[in-house]
């Protein structure tokens, strides 16, 4: 479904995406995962086809620059944030991507999946976090694309929002539709894809399943905890006591951990009545070590 040969992208002096090669069959659904500034969403904009690039891209056999229409025909695409006109009505929204894309008709089931439906009057500024992400998705698929591009669809919703979204990737990719999508959350890279693209500095430094990949680097995990703000220093307390090194930031609180002891720390937390709010799981890069 996907050829990538050679991908390099530059902007200036700073080399984004650094002469990566990598084939996504069809069905497969594959992460893009690394640091900031890891070249990931470069990479989607390069499958685009909105950036100039060196090295070649092939989509459904098009290559993207002679057959740049063909190809984009076979993919939607779901960026962080939907930015559309916030005055426009769903429907009218609707409405308009499919006139983009030539398509006739919103499947129903689609809004029915969707749970779009009860929204269609509302105007895009109205929708919440979650529902916008459903919309979004909705107009990626749109002409029924069996290519869906992703880029962080899930890093500004909530928790519930967040599992909801989730489970509509699941049946996507139960439905036959191949994804290519990044995020930073490790538990939606571990359950979600099949293969993961590790990128450091531009370069790909693994292409390989979850599984493995977690092995090779499982002494790296990085583990954020939110808990109520009165259990805060009990809980670095109680971790510190258990010989974690844990600390507070703004987002919550980081502790670094091996792989296999991050269901330890959560069993530690609810040993001492500190209710866990939410936890994320991210491969430690030495860079973040230190924010
Ligand atoms: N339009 C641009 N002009 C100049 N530099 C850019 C541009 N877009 C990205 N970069 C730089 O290219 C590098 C890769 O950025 P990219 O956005 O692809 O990373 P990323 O892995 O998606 O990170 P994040 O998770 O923060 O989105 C970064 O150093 C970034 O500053």
């Amino acid at each position: 479904m996907i050829q990538v040969q050679d991908l390099t992208k530059r902007f200036g002096a700073l080399t984004a995406v650094d002469a990566v090669s990598f084939e996504v069959h069809e069905g497969e659904s594959v992460a893009l995962w690394g640091a900031n500034g890891a070249g990931k969403t470069t990479i989607l904009r390069c499958l685009l086809g909105l950036y100039h690039f060196e090295g070649f891209i092939a989509i459904g056999g098009y290559d993207i620059r002679t057959h740049g229409r063909q190809a984009r025909r076979l993919l939607g695409f779901v960026p962080q944030e939907l930015s559309f006109h916030a005055n426009m009505s769903v429907t009218d929204t609707l409405i308009f991507y499919a006139r983009l894309k030539k398509a006739s008709v919103i499947p129903d089931t689609l809004l029915d999946r969707l749970a779009l439906r009860p929204h269609l009057e509302k105007r895009v500024g109205e929708l919440s976090g979650g529902l916008k992400q459903r919309l979004a998705l909705a107009l990626a698929l749109v002409g029924d694309p069996p290519l869906l591009l992703l880029d962080e669809p899930t890093a500004n919703l909530d928790v519930r929002a967040r599992d909801d979204f989730m489970h509509l990737l699941h049946e996507l990719k139960a439905a036959g539709k191949t994804l290519v999508y990044t995020s930073h959350r490790l538990e939606e890279v571990a359950t979600l894809a099949d293969r993961v693209l590790l990128l450091e500095s531009g370069r790909l430094v693994a292409d390989a399943p979850p599984h493995r990949l977690a092995a090779e680097i499982g002494h790296e995990l990085l583990l954020r905890v939110y808990v109520a703000p009165h259990h805060i220093e009990q809980a670095i307390q109680v971790l510190h006591a258990k010989g974690f090194t844990a600390s507070m930031n703004s987002h919550g609180i980081k502790i670094f951990v091996p792989a296999l002891q991050k269901a330890t720390v959560l069993e530690t937390l609810l040993h001492a009545n500190i209710d866990v709010r939410d936890f994320s799981l991210e491969w430690a890069f030495h860079n973040e070590q230190h924010d």
